[in-house]
């Protein structure tokens, strides 16, 4: 069996603001530890010190916990976890998400889905295709509630159906960026952005603070007053580049609950080992303000972000 990579314990995230209770457990979910959210005496008196052991933010059963501490056993990382550990994703302190992690509300439970009239396909038929109108509407359907069942194609999201191939690569003069590995089809879906969604004044007071002397951005429009931050947690999503000639799209679509699934598309078939780029200015880039583009592409319009429009954060509020 190969030898499990030793993970160091990551450095943990502090916080400034005062977390929800929601917002805790999410986080506990997701395993962003914080020496801030967790406030009981035993959590406090573990505060100033730059690395905790789990065990000693979670106290373990007395039978079981010295059991639990010292027995070793080989395991797998899952793939996900694999992937961002060999990539360094880990040590830059970025997070992979599941779900986008809601940080100023609570995440919409049960909106009434909104149910397509595809009629319900034979065996090895596609149901839900072009002319399916949640479709047309960049709406996903419901699995509960589809007539297609099974056949339905339009869970894209809900179905996980990226493209699992892509890579983090250091570019020259942008940071990192995202290449595929594998060949990708026009209009096919490769990542859906994910991350904290916060509104627009949590966004704001992020700016003035922790992301103040940080040259890369990654807020991306969520919803009217609500943003996606993608800079802690997210997916590989948060690497792609812009380009004043780019070879893919943002696109939202909406979830059956009533949320939002933000969605980066191919623009056209792209080759493997090519570079995936989308055009911030076409989408609201919150924060990313006056910097120069170095797309270095013959359309190169000079700057990626907003300068040129009046939709920043403190513009649109
Ligand atoms: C969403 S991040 C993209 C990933 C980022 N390059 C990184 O290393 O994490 C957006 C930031 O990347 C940089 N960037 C992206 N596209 C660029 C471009 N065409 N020219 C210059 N900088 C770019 C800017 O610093 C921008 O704020």
């Amino acid at each position: 069996m190969p030898k499990p990579p030793q993970l160091e314990l990551e450095e943990i995230q502090t916080y400034n603001d005062e977390p929800l209770p929601w917002e805790r457990k999410e986080y506990l979910k997701c395993g962003l530890y914080s020496i801030d959210l967790k406030l009981n005496d035993h959590e406090k008196s573990l505060k100033g010190k730059d690395k905790v052991q789990i065990s000693e933010l979670f106290p373990l059963p007395i039978q079981y916990g010295q059991f639990l501490i010292t027995d070793q056993r080989n395991f797998c990382l899952p793939w996900d976890i694999m992937t961002a550990h060999k990539q360094g994703l880990l040590q830059r302190g970025f997070k992979m998400i599941k779900t986008n992690i809601f940080v100023d509300r609570k995440r919409k439970q049960d909106d009434e889905p909104i149910v397509c009239n595809c009629k319900p396909c034979g065996e090895g038929e596609i149901g839900c295709a072009e002319e399916c109108f949640n479709r047309v509407m960049f709406y996903e359907c419901s699995p509960k509630h589809c007539p297609c069942g099974e056949q339905c194609s339009n869970q894209r999201f809900q179905k996980k159906e990226s493209v699992k191939k892509v890579e983090v690569f250091k570019t020259k003069n942008r940071g990192f960026g995202l290449r595929t590995l594998v060949k990708i089809k026009k209009d096919q879906l490769i990542l859906e952005y994910r991350g904290e969604v916060i509104s627009k004044c949590t966004a704001r007071k992020r700016m003035e603070t922790k992301y103040l002397h940080r040259k890369s951005v990654y807020f991306l429009e969520y919803d009217k007053g609500e943003v996606v931050d993608g800079a802690v947690c997210g997916t590989l999503a948060r690497f792609i580049n812009h380009s004043c000639a780019p070879n893919c799209h943002i696109e939202k679509w909406r979830a059956p609950n009533g949320e939002h699934f933000i969605g980066v598309f191919a623009s056209n078939d792209i080759k493997p080992g090519t570079e995936l780029t989308y055009d911030y200015n076409f989408i609201t880039f919150c924060g990313a303000q006056e910097q120069k583009c170095f797309c270095g592409t013959p359309k190169c319009r000079g700057w990626i972000g907003v300068k040129h429009r009046s939709t920043s954060i403190n513009a649109r509020e």
